[in-house]
């Protein structure tokens, strides 16, 4: 089958982004896995679908599929990508966009500098959520928040609709990332897998971080990882309410009040070329 896709990335975390808004989506697991292949296909990070909204009070609905072919639950730098394309192809006139995911409803700003900011919703830390499995595990309390000691670290485990274990580290760049990163992601522990995140925390305004990806390795950026880490790092306190995160691929602002307010990301979403492929 011939198919139009649009190349993007938000921060370096990147994407191929299909148009379903006109006909259904039928790509095979095989055909993302080859699709998302940076050698056999066009290569990405995740897949996104772009299809018309089933509810009244959305617009679109958007589905994430790692290059893996597992549909998951939500994906931050996506989700501005998904606003550029859809205001791009003059699918919506708005600059407020609701989108449908999976398990959340987005609302989603088009600036006029051209970066977006995502209402991602509030953070949540019940771990039969996310699901971690807490049984024989005594917590660390820092600042009243807990730190568990999973594979040799202390982790911060929150859902910003997708599952993140976040540990602070004194040095990124030297951090185990590509070692210890798929240890915590497929821990027992966590029943649907992991984000593993690294954080250097900079200042209370500034960190950096990396994030070894469910299915999908290290990425040059993890929007849903920076929402959760900058979470996890207010709630230890060590951080203030507005941060900007240095992630491999581009800068981050991440803002969260505390409590159940949502927590709002700002970032870029630049395409990089159009093309077609046949699967
Ligand atoms: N690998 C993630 C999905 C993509 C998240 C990341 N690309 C983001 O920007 O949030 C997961 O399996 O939950």
């Amino acid at each position: 089958m011939r198919l139009r896709f649009t190349k993007m990335h938000g921060a370096g975390n990147d994407f191929v982004v299909i148009d379903a808004t006109r006909e259904p989506f039928a790509l095979t697991r095989e055909q993302m896995r080859l699709l998302g292949d940076r050698r056999f296909g066009v290569g990405c990070d995740q897949i996104l679908v772009i299809e018309p909204s089933t509810d009244t009070g959305a617009d679109f609905r958007y589905r994430i599929f790692n290059n893996t072919g597992d549909e998951v639950e939500h994906c931050g730098n996506g989700s501005r990508c998904f606003v550029r394309f859809v205001v791009d192809a003059g699918l919506t006139t708005k600059r407020e966009i609701h989108v449908d995911t999976m398990n959340r409803r987005l609302l989603l700003t088009l600036q006029d500098d051209g970066r977006v900011t995502v209402d991602m919703g509030p953070p949540v830390f019940d771990h039969a959520a996310l699901p971690f499995d807490v049984s024989g595990l005594e917590p660390r309390l820092e600042n009243g928040f807990e730190l568990w000691p999973v594979q040799g670290a202390e982790l911060a485990v929150v859902s910003m609709g997708n599952p993140h274990a976040v540990q602070r580290v004194d040095d990124v760049e030297t951090a185990a990332v590509l070692t210890q990163g798929p240890l915590i992601e497929h821990d027992p522990r966590f029943a649907k897998r992991v984000n593993a995140g690294f954080m250097q925390v900079l200042a209370r305004d500034r960190i950096a971080l990396r994030v070894y990806e469910r299915d999908a390795g290290e990425t040059l950026a993890c929007g849903t990882g920076a929402c959760a880490a900058v979470v996890a790092g207010i709630r230890a306190g060590w951080l203030d309410a507005v941060v900007e995160v240095q992630t491999r691929g581009g800068l981050l602002r991440i803002e969260w009040a505390g409590g159940q307010s949502p927590v709002l990301m700002t970032g870029p979403a630049v395409k990089v070329f159009d093309g077609e492929i046949t699967l």
